[in-house]
């Protein structure tokens, strides 16, 4: 799964309840609240908070495990409180391979201080991050992101973008991007990677399946040679708060954009996972998990028309390819 969370904090993103449902927000985890929680995750700041889940989280990890799964990217990085022992602690807790991500999230997370720091001084962070390690320890990371931009994309959000380039230009490593939600973003990303230097085949555009709908773009973009990841499995809700223009995508409609893709060819650019990053979605919790994708959308994907080669494509060999360092 080459993007997860495992431990972080959504706070930054918390949308206040709709009017009538207030009281809702404060009595979250209950049987007959679960429906209201996945249309509504963002609405219940308790929600927000998967860093206080590490028990759970271990269960979670060896269910993957026995499902299968040998390796998680954990994509928080500084701004969403990525927190590299607790990391540590799950990798050696379960054997599962857990894949930390340096550099910045979006704009409304960087600091003062963050915003003042120069292309250079920036790029010197992310490079120390994976060579030396993250947040005062010696733990490494492994990809540069998710590297957060919205839509435009700011003033410091360009920076942390260039001095991504720039990194990756020095360490020939793994780049994931979380664009804003617009259709034109994802590209216009990619060009600012490109004119600093980035190396486009070996960078994920995350997040597609709320943020590109139109078959022709998806094409155009697909063109451009980065990573294609659905990455929302799971997420089924009617009214996606961070843009009401948006309709989200069911599991069966993102399966129905992967075979799409495939048959135009691009089955070696193709990543899946569950961005998980509330609370609602841990099994714990009523939720589906991280084994989702591999016990439910795995064999769906099968009855329509992608191949158990091109499935091994998608879960193994593009993840591994991607994940190499040059
Ligand atoms: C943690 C994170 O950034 N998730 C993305 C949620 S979104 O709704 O696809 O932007």
């Amino acid at each position: 799964m080459t993007h997860e969370h495992l431990v972080m904090s959504f706070e930054c993103s918390y949308t206040p309840p709709p009017p009538g449902d207030e009281a809702m927000a404060e009595n979250p985890f209950q049987m007959q609240h679960m429906h209201w929680l996945r249309q509504h995750p963002y609405s219940c700041r308790e929600n927000l908070f998967l860093s206080q889940e590490t028990n759970a989280l271990r269960d979670e990890l060896l269910a993957y495990k026995k499902a299968g799964g040998g390796t998680i990217v954990e994509n928080t990085t500084t701004g969403i409180d990525r927190d590299l022992p607790a990391l540590q602690q799950l990798a050696k807790d379960t054997g599962v391979h857990i894949i930390a991500g340096a550099g910045y999230y979006i704009d409304c997370t960087h600091t003062e201080a963050t915003k003042k720091m120069s292309v250079e001084k920036l790029t010197n962070s992310i490079v120390n991050e994976v060579l030396h390690g993250a947040d005062g320890t010696d733990i490494r990371c492994g990809v540069i992101g998710e590297i957060g931009t919205g839509w435009p994309i700011t003033e410091s959000e360009k920076k942390v973008l260039r001095s991504t380039a720039h990194a990756q230009a020095q360490l020939g490593c793994p780049v994931i991007i979380h664009p804003g939600r617009d259709p034109a973003a994802p590209a216009e990303v990619v060009r600012i990677l490109q004119e600093n230097g980035g190396d486009i085949s070996k960078t994920v555009m995350s997040h597609l399946d709320r943020t590109i709908f139109d078959e022709g773009e998806l094409l155009e973009f697909a063109n451009m040679g980065s990573y294609l990841e659905y990455d929302l499995f799971g997420t089924e809700m009617l009214n996606y708060p961070f843009n009401l223009k948006v309709d989200m995508p069911s599991d069966s409609q993102r399966v129905k954009t992967l075979a799409f893709l495939v048959k135009e060819g691009y089955e070696d650019k193709i990543l899946m996972a569950h961005d998980i990053h509330t609370k609602n979605r841990l099994t714990k919790f009523g939720g589906h998990g991280y084994c989702h994708i591999l016990k439910n959308i795995v064999p769906k994907m099968l009855t329509r028309g992608i191949t158990h080669h091109q499935v091994d494509k998608i879960l193994i060999d593009n993840p591994k390819r991607w994940l190499t360092f040059k």
